[in-house]
């Protein structure tokens, strides 16, 4: 891929201790960090490849895109790279920052750790218009599945990295319409929602509530990077129309039954294993190495 471990070993040695230790100070004054940075390089990543396109500033860019309206962590790149180039100026690229500080982000949430190959240069493009691409929270599991493999990720490493929302919160906006009025009988509600925990959201979410309250896209382990997702998910305990179709469809359903504790007759599979393996696949997505691309000064500018 172009991409290789230890890539500003003679470069920049300090490198990845420096993107370790900025999101780490952020983190212990803001833990929200931590979900915002996973979701923005999947995000980079599944536009333009992983290039911190999703970076830059201005209008109709990226990051002026509906999907990209809530993504937070935008001042944690900043200021590593500020630091970066005090220390090596011109050395370390955005997006290889981006890829560094989401395998923090799950590591500062007590998950496994991996090795992240680097190298990526910074793209020169970033247009709202090529955001289409990222899945939806309403796609069906056909969609998701096929959003990820035109970028080369098959079923396992979607139900994979859509476990990272073992951590973090979505607005009650985002599915509040599951809850009510979402069938014409029965109570109206999603019926693949779990009936007890429906009324829990019903509460949490009121339908004319504020909409941009946050609730935690793995109920009882927000912060935790564990597989505690999945089993939510066989519970009819997923927030998101998207995640609960995982465990709706024969094809996802497997995955989350093997990530989510032995079953008979089927191998388990461990979440903290195969999310690394997943991650390191996603971002290598597109990546600019060599000649291509640049390596930014700003982050949220081009040269
Ligand atoms: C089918 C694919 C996916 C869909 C439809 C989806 C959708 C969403 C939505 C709607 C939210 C709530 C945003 C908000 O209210 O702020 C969210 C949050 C999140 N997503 Fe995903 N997502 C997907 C895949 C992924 C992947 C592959 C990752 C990372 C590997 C990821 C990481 C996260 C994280 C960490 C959050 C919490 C963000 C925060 O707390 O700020 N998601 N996702
Ligand atoms: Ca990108
Ligand atoms: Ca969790």
């Amino acid at each position: 891929q172009g991409t290789r471990v230890g890539f500003y070993s003679a470069s920049c040695p300090r490198a990845e201790f420096i993107v370790r230790s900025t999101l780490q100070s952020h983190f212990r004054s803001n833990p929200s960090v931590a979900p915002g940075l996973l979701r923005m390089h999947f995000h980079d990543c599944f536009v333009q490849g992983c290039d911190a396109s999703i970076l830059i500033n201005g209008p109709s860019t990226e990051k002026t895109a509906l999907p990209n309206s809530l993504l937070r962590g935008y001042e944690v790149i900043d200021d590593a790279k500020t630091k970066l180039e005090t220390e090596c100026p011109g050395v370390v690229s955005c997006a290889d920052i981006l890829a560094l500080a989401a395998r923090d982000s799950v590591v500062l949430s007590n998950g496994r750790s991996w090795s992240v190959p680097t190298g990526r240069k910074d793209g020169r493009i970033s247009l709202a218009s090529d955001t289409s691409n990222l899945p939806g929270f309403r796609d069906s599991v056909e969609v998701q599945k096929q959003k990820f493999s035109d970028l080369g990720l098959n079923t396992q490493d979607l139900v994979t990295l859509v476990g990272g929302h073992t951590i973090g919160t979505s607005a009650c906006q985002l599915f509040r319409y599951r809850l009510n009025n979402f069938t014409t009988t029965g109570n109206g509600a999603d019926p693949t929602i779990n009936p007890a925990f429906l009324s829990q959201l019903q509460t949490l979410c009121p339908p004319n509530g504020d909409g941009s309250r946050r609730v935690g896209l793995d109920t009882g382990s927000p912060n935790r990077f564990d597989a505690s997702f999945f089993t939510n998910l066989k519970n009819g305990r997923g927030i998101l129309e998207s995640d609960q179709k995982l465990w709706t469809d024969a094809s996802t359903r497997t995955f989350v039954q093997r990530f989510s504790g032995p079953v008979r007759s089927l191998p388990g599979l461990r979440f903290d294993e195969e999310f690394g393996r997943s991650m390191v696949k996603m971002s290598n997505i597109g990546v600019k190495t060599g000649t291509q691309g640049e390596i930014r000064r700003v982050c949220s500018a081009i040269n």
